[in-house]
Order: C-alpha cells, then structure tokens, then sequence
C-alpha cells in the first residue's frame, strides 16, 4: 500500500437504487498519464469524484500514498489536485485572485502563494491574462485555469475529468501537450470518452464499462484488441462484385454505392496488396482505400463478454 501513489480498493457507489460502480480496483505505482476510458455514463466521473474525495462511496475506499480519503480526507487531499468536468473557477474573480483563493484553500503558506502563482500561471500559458475576469475568458483559456488550480500546490498526483471536453482542435492539442508537460513531474489520471485521447497520451487505459473495468493495460496491449474488420475501398471503374470476391484474401464484398464497397478480407495486408496491384493492372480507378477499425462499442463488447481480467 505504502509505495502505490494511489490505491482504489473495492470502490462501490450507488446513488439511488441503481449501482453506478461495482467493485473497482485501481493500483498506481509509478508516474505517468493513466487514462479511464468509457463511453457517457459508464462511471468515470463517479470514481475521480470519490478518488478525489467529492463523493462519499457506498463502498470500498482509495488510499492516496497510503493514506484512506475515508479516514482521514484532509491528509489525502493535500498529495492530489483535481479538475472536475466542470471547472471550478468563479467567474467574477480575475485569475490572479482565483489562483490565489485556490492556493489558500490548499492550505499553502503564505509567503509561498504570490511566486506559485506567477509560476503556474506561466506553465498554463495564462499570464498574460492574469488580470482578466475568468468569466470573460474562452472555454479553453478558462480550462486552463481550472488545470492551474488543479497543480499549483504541486500535488503528487492530478485527476483531471474530461480535461479537453469542448474544446476546439487547436485547443485540445495545446491541453494535450500542457498535459504531458505536468505528466512529467507527476503522475495524471485522466478520463475521456475518446479513443484517440487515450492513444495520444495515456501509458496505461482502464476500460469502464457499465461501472466494471473490462481492460486494464498498456496502449500496445489495447491496440491488439483494435484490429481492423474490413476496408472500405472507392474504385471510379470496379468490376462486378463476383470479380472482387474472387481476390486472394478476400471474403465478402458489400456495394455501399457512389463507387464504394466494403470488402472483408482473412489477412488486411495481402487484400490491401491484391487490390492496389489489381487496381493498377485492371484499370479500376482506386481512389481511396481506408481499414475501418472496430468501434469503441464493439472492443467494449469484445471485452465485456472476455471478462479477462
Ligand atoms: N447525482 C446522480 N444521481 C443519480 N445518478 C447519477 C448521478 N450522477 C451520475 N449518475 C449515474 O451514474 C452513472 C455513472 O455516471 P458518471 O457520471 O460517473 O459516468 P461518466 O462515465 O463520467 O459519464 P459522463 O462522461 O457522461 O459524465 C450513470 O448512469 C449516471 O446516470
């Protein structure tokens, strides 16, 4: 217990009748960005709140460097930052007295809070903003004080719930890389409903399904369980579909119109080879030619119905 950052031991939580977690367990030993992935309303949101010690579970408990957020709240908190799906900055304050009222309330010294102020203020890239009402900020710069807040007291460890939910591209690859960066001297947990979030940044993934954790592994372990399932090939001249079922690797041939079809195949590689080169020599006009992957629903199921952990 004592050498994992964050223990979550047999965490239930049940708002009314119905369970939202069952029986999670989570074990954190070692820095890096821990992702929990789960479609809307599969309990991710749940279990960073009561990680975080905004909700009291209905049972089980999580250990922060040892100690219970149960038993003793105040001591756990003070090794962890957290960033809830909403922000919670007050928009009538300017960043600068947010991120000092954020400091007080993490108990700082005093003499600390102006220089961890400016500090983080520089980290998030909002200090040329300092004296700007937070309500007048973009959704984006205002994500980012709520990700200031979240590691001015220079926690051990930061929970960020849906941190680029509702941002723009240009923004969510700036929270990103602000992620990395804060990853390099601590460890994050993170939570997205987003398959390519996961992939872009996290070193480990907890599937959440229906409040269970199906997969828990590296990106390389989850990546095997992506594998693709057909292509979808746009060919201006195709032969008739009896011609395409006949290429070496492939199974079936589905028209979907507008020149494009979907072809299942027994190995991608060689059907992808066969119909580029059939293509060439036969004059069928290959336009475009994508793997279509299984969708999140499917790796859930997949996974589901493994049970494999
Ligand atoms: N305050 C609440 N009262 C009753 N049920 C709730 C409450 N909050 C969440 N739930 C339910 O608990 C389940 C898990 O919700 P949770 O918010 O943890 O999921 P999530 O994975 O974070 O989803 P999202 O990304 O949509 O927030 C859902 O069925 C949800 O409807």
């Amino acid at each position: 217990m004592e050498n994992s950052i964050i223990k979550v031991v047999n965490l239930s939580h049940r708002y009314s009748v119905q369970w939202a977690i069952k029986d999670i367990n989570l074990d954190i030993k070692k820095n890096g960005i821990y992702g929990l992935l789960g479609a809307n309303g599969a309990g991710k949101s749940t279990i960073m709140n009561i990680m975080c010690g905004v909700l009291k579970q209905t049972g089980g408990d999580v250990y922060i460097r040892g100690i219970s957020m149960l038993n003793d709240p105040i001591n756990a908190k003070r090794f962890l930052g957290f960033l809830p799906q909403k922000p919670p900055v007050l928009s009538e304050l300017t960043v600068e007295e947010y991120l000092n009222y954020a400091a007080n309330l993490r108990l700082m010294d005093s003499n600390d809070i102006d220089d961890a102020v400016t500090e983080v203020m520089e980290k998030v890239g909002i200090g040329h903003f300092r004296r700007r009402l937070i309500g007048n900020l973009s959704g984006g710069y205002q994500q980012r004080v709520g990700i200031a807040q979240a590691i001015i007291h220079k926690p051990a460890l930061v929970v960020l719930d849906e941190p680029t939910n509702g941002l723009d591209p240009n923004q969510i690859l700036e929270v990103r890389n602000l992620i990395r960066e804060i990853a390099e001297e601590r460890t994050v947990v993170l939570s997205t409903h987003i398959l390519q979030e996961v992939q872009a940044l996290c070193d480990h993934i907890w599937m959440i399904n229906h409040g269970d954790v199906v997969f828990s592994g590296s990106i390389v372990d989850f990546d095997n369980y992506i594998i693709p399932e057909s292509l979808l090939v746009t060919m201006i001249g195709a032969p008739s579909i009896d011609e395409l079922k006949n290429i070496a690797g492939v199974v079936e041939v589905t028209e979907l119109g507008n020149y494009r079809y979907k072809v299942k195949f027994e190995s991608a590689q060689e059907a992808t080879e066969r119909i580029v080169e059939m293509s060439v020599a036969k004059g069928w006009r290959l336009t475009e030619i994508i793997q279509e992957k299984n969708s999140l629903e499917a790796i859930f199921t997949e996974l589901s119905n493994k049970n494999n952990l």
